[in-house]
C-alpha cells in the first residue's frame, strides 16, 4: 500500500512500528481516500492550510473540505503531529484526504463568554511529555501535580525533567520530593541543561520513531533542553521554518525537530499556555491515593472537605488535596456544551463497564 522505502524516513519524524500497525489495521476497514495515497505528517496547521513532512522536507498542503467537515461533526480537528494520507493533485497541489485516527491527543480548553467551552487540539500521537520545571524559583510541586494530571489525562506519559540542577544546592532533596509526587513507573531527573547531561538522562525516550513534546513555564528551560537533545543546535528555534530548508539533513519545520538519537521534539506556541481538556472524573482516577482513600471515607460522597471521618484528609497532604480540589474546581467551571457532555457520558459508561470487568476478574481469580 505504501512504498516501503518511505518508512525509513518517515521513522525520522516519528512513525513507530506500533503507529504503523495501527494505520494498517484501520486501512483495512476503511476504503482508500486516493489512489496513491502518501502517508504524510502534520507538522503545522495554520489559519487556511497546512505544512506537511515527508521525513525529508516540508510540503505546503490543505485538506480537502469533507475531511475537515467530518472532523468537525466529530468535535475533533487536524493538529500538528497528526498522520495523514494526502495525494498530489496535476498542478502539484497536496491535499489530505484523511487524517488517521491519533492515538491520544493533548487538547486545550478556550472559555468564550460565560457558557461555551471550545476544545482545541494542540497536538496528536504524543508517546512522551516532558515536564520542564526550573529547580530555582519556577519549583512548585504544585504546578506540577498540574502537569501531571492533564498530561495523565490524555494519555500520555509524563517524564519530569528538572533543569538547573548546577544552581540548586537543594536538588537531591527536591528531586526526592518530585519522585513522591509521580504514578507509578514514573521517572524523574534532575539535570544541567546546558551541557551533555540531557541526552544520556532521557535516552530511553529518545528513541529513534519516539515523539516527544515539552510543556513548562517561561523560562524552565525548553529550548535550552531542545538544542540540547537535537542532531545540530538550532540556533534560534523561532527562525528556522519551512522555507529555510537548506538541503540540510534534519527537519527544518519550525515546530518539528529531529534529536540525535532519532526521536522527535514537537515545539508549538499552542503548549506555551496551558490550560489542557479534562474533566473532573478523570482527574479523580489520576490523584491515586485520593482515588485508593476516598472509599474509606464515612459519606459516600464524601467531597473532602469538612466532613468528617474523611480518611482522604487524614492520608493526603493539606497542600495536594487544596490542589486537588482547584483543579476540580476548574474541570468543573468548565461548562460543557451538549455535544461534549454526551461523548463524556459515553466514555464514562465505557469506562466504569470496564472498570467493573476489572473487578469481576479480581474477584473471580
Ligand atoms: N545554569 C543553568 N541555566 C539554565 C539551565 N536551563 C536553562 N537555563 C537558562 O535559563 C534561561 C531560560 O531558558 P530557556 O531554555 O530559554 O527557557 P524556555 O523554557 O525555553 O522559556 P520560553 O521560551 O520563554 O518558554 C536561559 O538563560 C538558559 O540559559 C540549567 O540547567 N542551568
Ligand atoms: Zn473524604
Amino acid at each position: 500500500m505504501f512504498d516501503l522505502s518511505d518508512l525509513g524516513r518517515l521513522r525520522g519524524i516519528g512513525l513507530s512500528p506500533a503507529l504503523m500497525a495501527a494505520f494498517i489495521q484501520e486501512l483495512q476497514q476503511t476504503a482508500l481516500p486516493c489512489a496513491e495515497p502518501a502517508l504524510l505528517r502534520v507538522t503545522e496547521v495554520q489559519r487556511e492550510g497546512l505544512t506537511l513532512h515527508d521525513g525529508v522536507q516540508p510540503l505546503p498542503a490543505r485538506l480537502l473540505p469533507a475531511v475537515r467537515l467530518q472532523l468537525g461533526a466529530e468535535g475533533d480537528a487536524i493538529a500538528c503531529g497528526d498522520w495523514v494520507l494526502a495525494e498530489r493533485n496535476a498542478l502539484g497541489e497536496w491535499w489530505v484526504a484523511h487524517r488517521l485516527h491519533p492515538v491520544n491527543q493533548l487538547a486545550r480548553r478556550l472559555h468564550d463568554g460565560r457558557d461555551k467551552v471550545e476544545r482545541v487540539v494542540i497536538v496528536s500521537n504524543v508517546d512522551t511529555a516532558l515536564l520542564v520545571m526550573g529547580l530555582d524559583l519556577d519549583y512548585s510541586p504544585r504546578r506540577l501535580e498540574r502537569y501531571l494530571a492533564l498530561v495523565r489525562m490524555a494519555g500520555v506519559a509524563p517524564v519530569v525533567v528538572l533543569t538547573k540542577k548546577d544552581l540548586c544546592p537543594a536538588a537531591e532533596e527536591r528531586l526526592l520530593e518530585v519522585q513522591a509526587l509521580l504514578p507509578p513507573g514514573a521517572v524523574a531527573v534532575a539535570v544541567n541543561a546546558l551541557g551533555e547531561e540531557p541526552r544520556q538522562a532521557l535516552a530511553p525516550w529518545l528513541q529513534p520513531g519516539q515523539t516527544l513534546v515539552l510543556l513548562g513555564s517561561s523560562g524552565a528551560g525548553k529550548s535550552t533542553l531542545t538544542n540540547a537533545l537535537l542532531a545540530a543546535p538550532v540556533q534560534d528555534t523561532g527562525a528556522n521554518r519551512a522555507g529555510d530548508n537548506r538541503g540540510r539533513h534534519t527537519t527544518t519545520v519550525r515546530s518539528l525537530h529531529a534529536t540525535a538519537e532519532g526521536a522527535c521534539i514537537i515545539d508549538t506556541p499552542g503548549l506555551r499556555t496551558l490550560r489542557l481538556d479534562g474533566d473532573a472524573q478523570a482527574l479523580g482516577a489520576v490523584f491515586e491515593d485520593i482515588a485508593r482513600l476516598a472509599p474509606l471515607c464515612r459519606f459516600r460522597d464524601c467531597r473532602h472537605e469538612a466532613e468528617p471521618g474523611c480518611a482522604v484528609r487524614e492520608g493526603v497532604e493539606a497542600q495536594r488535596l487544596r490542589n486537588f480540589h482547584k483543579l476540580e474546581r476548574e474541570a468543573r467551571r468548565d461548562t460543557l456544551t451538549a455535544l461534549e457532555r454526551r461523548a463524556q457520558m459515553q466514555t464514562w459508561k465505557q469506562r466504569s463497564r470496564a472498570a467493573k470487568l476489572r473487578m469481576g476478574d479480581k474477584r473471580g481469580g
